[in-house]
């Protein structure tokens, strides 16, 4: 069951904000690997981070899951790792019933706890691996430091927090470019003029973006001793952010 992403093809009379209500989630994969450049690839890397920063009798988290993509690359990194608890959490009913299904398609040694509840909630605990792929975008802004700082309390000595996001550039001039080879991408994907404008205007009141710069402040004031960028394509950026040892 994998649909193809057909919901901004026709007119609409108005266009409402984007809800990951029923309708996203029947299209979901196709959406995302549509709309997303560099997607796969993140997906491919994260059990490599994983394995590298996965520590026994820990908490993993997948903040904002989805379908659980990034879930099951993270257990593909943590499969060797002893007393491993995955849980990953989304505040879509629909998505996470989906989920639930998804998963349970793929064998594990590995439990995974699927939680519908609002990130801005969750407590994080003994945790060596948080993920928050293309979800703090969603949070408002003002609420976003504090579910970074959370996230940084929650983590172990020597822990990480994996993020990606849809940025902008901080220079305009190249912020344009980029955004004009996201919009080539989607057209190379095959949605329409229509499409792209429908979804942006969808997007554009619940989808608020900002620079790699005030991620990477955010990371400062709670108090990671290093972060970076790990991989970028186009203005979609993967960032991650390691809790000092000591
Ligand atoms: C773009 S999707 C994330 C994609 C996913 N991480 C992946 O890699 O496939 C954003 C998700 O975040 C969820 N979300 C948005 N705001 C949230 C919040 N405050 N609490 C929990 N989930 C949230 C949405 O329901 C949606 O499923
Ligand atoms: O920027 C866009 O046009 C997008 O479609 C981006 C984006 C995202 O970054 O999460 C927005 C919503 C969809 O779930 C998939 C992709």
């Amino acid at each position: 069951m994998n649909h193809r992403d057909t919901i901004f093809s026709k007119p609409l009379p108005s266009v409402s904000d984007f809800r990951f209500d029923q309708q996203v989630v029947e299209v979901f994969p196709d959406m995302i690997n549509r709309s997303v450049p560099g997607y796969s690839s993140i997906l491919q890397t994260l059990p490599q981070l994983a394995e590298r920063y996965v520590q026994p009798q820990s908490n993993v988290y997948d903040l904002g899951c989805s379908l659980g993509a990034a879930t099951l690359a993270l257990r593909k990194g943590c499969e060797q790792a002893s007393q491993v608890q995955l849980i990953a959490v989304d505040n879509s009913d629909a998505m996470i019933e989906r989920a639930q299904l998804h998963l349970q398609g793929f064998k594990s040694q590995l439990p995974v706890t699927l939680r519908c509840e609002d990130i801005r909630e969750t407590h994080i605990e003994d945790a060596s691996i948080v993920v928050l792929n293309f979800t703090l975008q969603f949070v408002p802004r003002e609420e976003r430091q504090q579910i970074i700082q959370r996230i940084f309390s929650g983590l172990k000595p020597g822990g990480v927090l994996f993020i990606a996001e849809k940025i902008v550039a901080e220079d305009p001039h190249i912020a344009d470019v980029l955004v004009d080879l996201h919009h080539d991408f989607k057209r190379a994907n095959g949605y329409s003029e229509l499409e792209i404008s429908q979804k942006r205007a969808a997007i554009e009141n619940v989808m608020k973006i900002d620079s790699m710069t005030t991620h990477f402040a955010r990371f400062e004031e709670a108090g990671f001793a290093h972060y970076g960028c790990w991989f970028q394509c186009f203005n979609f950026a993967a960032m991650m952010a390691v809790k000092g040892t000591e």
